[in-house]
């Protein structure tokens, strides 16, 4: 369920790395707490970039932006850091520990939890991620699909309301991916988390509650992803493909078979049935 206050309030933001280098101009956007958004675009358009100064890991030249009602400055955030997770792209990159249960229990220390509460939350999230029986393991003998559940466990222990994931699924197999979308819709279903995803996916992108375009560091598009997938000039722009169902639709729309676009899968197999089923 989405909540009523806003995540973030972004105003005119604006980031370069270099004098000869802006990469994100006159950025406005709120993100409702609780809602689930997909920020797309070519690569290159500044995805990344926003992702890290929305967690606080990199400062607006411009412009600025409230986390949860709090302005994220550099005196606010050390306070606003520990409420934003983040998933990155490689696994291996955000191991800290010798093992699984080192790892998760790795941001807890920092927190000064009581060792209870720590043994007590490494077990749940990883019960909830179902690598209870990884614990003991070192991540060396993990595959890439178990190690970003590890990354997410540790994440989610922390508890924060806001989690961003910078192409978490971008270099798992299509099992895993299956799976890392999964825990997302789950996230997303418990009502407890405001969920940032960069993807490329077109699956994570429709399971999501929004679609923000970038292009050139500038907001293109900002649309349900059904919207996002029934328009074909402006997935091109970000170099996306429609999910299966959407080209399908798409195709059946071609022969004459007229359905609706941007359906989604269970849509499809009910339009396509109701049609076979009058004939
Ligand atoms: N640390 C950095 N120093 C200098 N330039 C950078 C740095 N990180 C990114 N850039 C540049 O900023 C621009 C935006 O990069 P960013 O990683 O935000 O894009 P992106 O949309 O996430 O791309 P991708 O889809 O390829 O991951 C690019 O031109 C990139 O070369």
């Amino acid at each position: 369920m989405e909540g009523t206050g806003l995540a973030f309030e972004l105003q005119q933001v604006s980031f370069a790395y270099g004098p000869e280098q802006p990469v994100l101009g006159d950025v406005t956007l709120d993100i409702l707490q609780g809602s689930w958004v997909s920020l797309v675009g070519p690569n290159g358009c500044g995805k990344s970039t926003l992702a890290k100064l929305l967690g606080g890991l990199l400062a607006v030249n411009s412009g600025s932006i409230i986390v949860e009602g709090t302005p994220l400055l550099r005196e606010t955030v050390q306070q606003i850091r520990p409420r934003i997770g983040m998933v990155f792209q490689n696994p291996d990159n955000q191991f800290i520990g010798a093992t699984v249960e080192e790892d998760i229990a790795f941001g807890l220390e920092g927190r000064c939890l009581p060792r209870a509460e720590m043994v007590e939350r490494v077990k749940r999230y990883a019960d909830k991620l179902e690598i209870g029986h990884l614990l003991a393991k070192h991540p060396a003998e993990l595959s890439g699909g178990q190690k970003q559940r590890v990354a997410v466990a540790a994440i989610l222990a922390m508890e924060p309301g806001i989690v961003i994931f910078d192409e978490a699924s971008s270099m798992l197999d299509e099992k895993a991916r299956g799976e890392l979308l999964n825990i997302l819709r789950e996230m997303k279903h418990s009502g407890k988390y405001t969920m940032i995803s960069i993807t490329h996916d077109a699956e994570e992108i429709m399971a999501s509650d929004r679609a923000i375009v970038l292009r050139d560091g500038r907001i293109a598009a900002d649309l349900k992803p059904r919207d996002l997938f029934g328009d074909e000039e402006l997935l091109d722009s970000c170099r996306l493909i429609a999910p299966y169902e959407v080209r399908l639709v798409r195709e059946l729309c071609r022969q004459g078979i007229r359905l609706p676009a941007g359906y989604c899968g269970e849509e499809v197999a009910e339009a396509l049935w109701q049609l076979y089923s009058n004939k």
